[in-house]
């Protein structure tokens, strides 16, 4: 069974508030019922409700409380809490969702990169990458800022017969980049069996193979990597950034999104202790991302 919390709020507080939320345990926010049609401008000032949720075994009832109440003593929120089973609260959304077009402005020409869409809208053959998605309850279409930045590092670096993990894969979205830009071997891994499920059936729709396991990645220890993906969130990334070293070869490159502004100094103080340089660093507001590269001269 689940804990569910359901919030109404609008937008950019129900991003703040699953921020403080996901180190607890909780999965990817979604928009509850709530289908946006083209041609129906997103009002981001409009309270509706989005969902979250945690396992029985994970909730921590009196942080969780004390989070929302904070906010909803300030106006900003109202929330109820109910145990359920768990369902794709994401459906309406998902039978609606609009592509996402990554077009990036090359000097005075429109690259267009990728397009990550469903597999009921029309294919669109002007672009170089296509990704077909159908995400169920698993985060990873390319509507969230940090899947963009993620796939921006991606389309910057060099993936022909490199070995590479996605950890914290949701829908496998930055896995099945990997293949598509040459990978020779890709692996996967999320703590949530429904994602690992859901990866491997969108890597299948793209007729490419990965392979997921569901865990942490812990689970591909015997296995060094050239390149690790991890877009999760600030308190994992801090604490298996240890892990991710390991994993990594000596020549790696590890790429992380999923944290704030606000904390990229604790992300880059640990990434220094490592002996990582940091090669390129981006950000969507308030989301950052971190490409690090290790550190010859300190080996
Ligand atoms: C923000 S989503 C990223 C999904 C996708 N990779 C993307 O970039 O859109 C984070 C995912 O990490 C998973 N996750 C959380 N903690 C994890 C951990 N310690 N190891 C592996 N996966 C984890 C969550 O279940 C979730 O699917």
């Amino acid at each position: 069974m689940f804990i569910v919390i359901r919030i109404k709020t609008v937008e950019n507080i129900a991003e703040i508030v699953y921020y403080e939320l996901a180190p607890l345990g909780f999965d990817s926010i979604m928009e509850e019922e709530t289908a946006y049609s083209e041609n129906k401008t997103i009002d981001a000032n409009l309270k509706t409700t989005w969902i979250t949720s945690v396992s029985e075994e994970n909730y921590n009832a009196e942080e969780v409380k004390q989070i929302l109440d904070t906010y909803q003593s300030q106006n900003l929120l109202t929330y109820s809490i109910q145990k359920e089973e768990k369902q794709n609260w994401n459906k309406k959304w998902e039978e609606n969702f609009q592509p996402i077009r990554l077009e990036y402005n090359e000097g005075n020409k429109i690259e267009k990169k990728c397009i990550i869409r469903a597999d009921f809208h029309e294919a669109e053959s002007d672009f170089e990458h296509e990704i077909i998605v159908t995400p169920k309850m698993s985060f990873g279409t390319g509507h969230h800022q940090t899947t963009r930045l993620m796939l921006g590092h991606q389309f910057e670096m060099n993936h022909k017969n490199k070995v590479v993990l996605d950890a914290g894969s949701g829908t496998g979205i930055l896995a099945i980049m990997a293949a598509k830009l040459g990978a020779k071997e890709v692996c996967a891994c999320d703590v949530e069996d429904w994602s690992v499920e859901n990866s491997l059936e969108n890597a299948d729709r793209n007729n490419l193979k990965i392979d997921s396991k569901h865990g942490t990645a812990k689970i591909f220890e015997n296995k060094k990597f050239d390149i690790l993906l991890a877009n999760i969130n600030k308190n994992v990334l801090l604490e298996e950034m240890p892990l991710y070293n390991e994993l990594l070869k000596e020549t790696g490159t590890l790429v992380l999104s999923g944290f704030h502004h606000n904390d990229i100094k604790d992300l880059q103080k640990r990434a220094v202790e490592f002996g990582w340089n940091i090669e390129k660093q981006t950000e969507e507001t308030p989301w950052c991302s971190l490409r690090l590269v290790k550190n010859f001269s300190n080996l």
